[in-house]
């Protein structure tokens, strides 16, 4: 497994650099993001927030868990103005869920794990979570779009959540 990086961490803010080949260790590392992923109950993992700053999402939204997708150098294209708001979560930001509004329908246009090319549009959970999963690659988190004094909140709730996990880690 991989440890998550917890917001504010800053290396979460790094922007990540596009992949050039998709080598035995980047197979490697998608692996054990996938795998990483199913144990945080994710339904998406960046690259970034296992504090690898490449451009590489790893997905899942199968009830069984059995049919992860892998997008590499992706770029999404909004395809409608209208935004729809979506209570949002993240790995890095524990326990904190709070509405943001996204276009609901995107052009995804990605390479595989293979480096087969994709070029899809999604619309629903699919698009909010690789809109959500594109803003980890550029150093961006959810939490950045609410309130300052919800940007607070959520600093201190992530923080207490960590101590509660060490305790019992400790244990
Ligand atoms: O990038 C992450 O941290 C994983 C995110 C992906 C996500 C965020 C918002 C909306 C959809 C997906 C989540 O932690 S995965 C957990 C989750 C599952 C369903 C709905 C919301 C959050
Ligand atoms: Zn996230």
């Amino acid at each position: 497994l991989l440890p998550i990086l917890s917001y504010p961490d800053p290396r979460l803010r790094t922007i990540a650099k596009p992949v050039k080949e998709v080598t035995a260790e980047i197979k490697t590392l998608i692996s054990d993001m996938i795998e990483t992923m199913y144990d945080a109950q994710g339904i998406g993992l960046a690259a970034s927030q296992v504090d690898r700053h490449i451009q590489l999402i790893v997905m899942d939204l199968s009830e069984d868990k059995n049919a992860p997708r892998v997008f590499i150098n992706p770029k999404v294209t909004p395809l409608v103005e209208e935004k729809q708001p979506y209570e949002e979560g993240c790995l890095s930001v524990p326990d904190v869920y709070d509405k943001v509004e996204r276009p609901n329908k995107v052009r995804i246009e990605a390479l595989d794990e293979n480096g087969d090319v994709i070029d899809e549009v999604v619309e629903g959970l699919l698009a909010v979570c690789i809109q959500h999963e594109m803003d980890h690659l550029n150093g961006v988190i959810f939490v950045d779009y609410l309130s300052r004094l919800k940007q607070t909140r959520a600093r201190d709730k992530v923080r207490k959540v960590l101590k509660i996990r060490e305790k019992q880690g400790a244990q």
